[in-house]
């Protein structure tokens, strides 16, 4: 569904943070992405959304490119929410902005009512966190990227987050690539994963398991 093809990327002054770097991304696959800090995943995320563009390679999403302008089939959710909303709309906005999400997804993402009516600054991290995750789940969504979304929340509302997510994952067979430090996570989330690590993506090593 999700296909990148030979990306390159290389920032100002620096060498290629992704060297033709080729990835695909199947309907309803959760797939994981490590590797150490600054290892370019971020910037990967980017790419696939259309944030960036990259300087060689493609990706296309079911067979076309990714559209110029309009509601984005690859979805990057950052790690900090509040880079991703803007300071002066109200919460119900913000939530509203693409899609009306039903009332029941609004309580499985544990987003409550009196949060509506404020700014995204009197929310908590976690909080708007939330609301920004069931935001990008918009009709003609048909991946995710989650750039570490969970690393600020507790164990239970992290938990809760991700059963949250899988539902409608599932449901609607969405393709997520999970960005994460936590290798437990990602053991748990994640059949498939991959390593990022000097330009390169590779099966990532795992113990106890088979790598994919
Ligand atoms: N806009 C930019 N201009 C210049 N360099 C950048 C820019 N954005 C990222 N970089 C650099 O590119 C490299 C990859 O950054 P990126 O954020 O993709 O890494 P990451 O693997 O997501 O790291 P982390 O795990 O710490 O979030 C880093 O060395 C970073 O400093």
């Amino acid at each position: 569904m999700l296909n990148a093809y030979r990306l390159h990327h290389a920032f100002a002054d620096q060498t290629a943070v992704l060297d033709n770097v080729s990835l695909s991304l199947e309907a309803g696959e959760w797939l994981g992405l490590s590797g150490h800090s600054g290892a370019g995943k971020s910037t990967l995320g980017q790419l696939l959304a259309g944030h960036l563009a990259p300087q060689a390679g493609t990706i296309e999403v079911d067979g076309e490119a990714l559209p110029r302008s309009g509601l984005q089939p690859v979805q990057w959710l950052p790690q900090a929410p509040e880079l991703s909303v803007n300071p002066r709309w109200r919460v119900k906005r913000i939530l509203e902005e693409a899609w009306t999400p039903p009332a029941e997804l609004r309580e499985a993402f544990g987003i409550e009512p009196g949060w509506l009516n404020r700014y995204p600054g009197a929310l908590s991290g976690g909080e708007l966190q939330r609301v920004c995750v069931l935001r990008a789940l918009a009709p003609g969504v048909r991946c995710l990227v989650a750039d570490e979304i969970s690393s600020m929340l507790d164990p239970l509302t992290q938990l809760a987050l991700w059963q949250a997510l899988r539902e409608v994952v599932d449901e609607r067979r969405l393709g997520v690539l999970v960005i994460s430090h936590d290798a437990a996570l990602l053991e748990r989330l994640c059949p498939r994963q991959l390593t990022l690590s000097e330009g390169r993506l590779s099966p990532s090593v795992r113990h106890g398991a088979q790598s994919a």
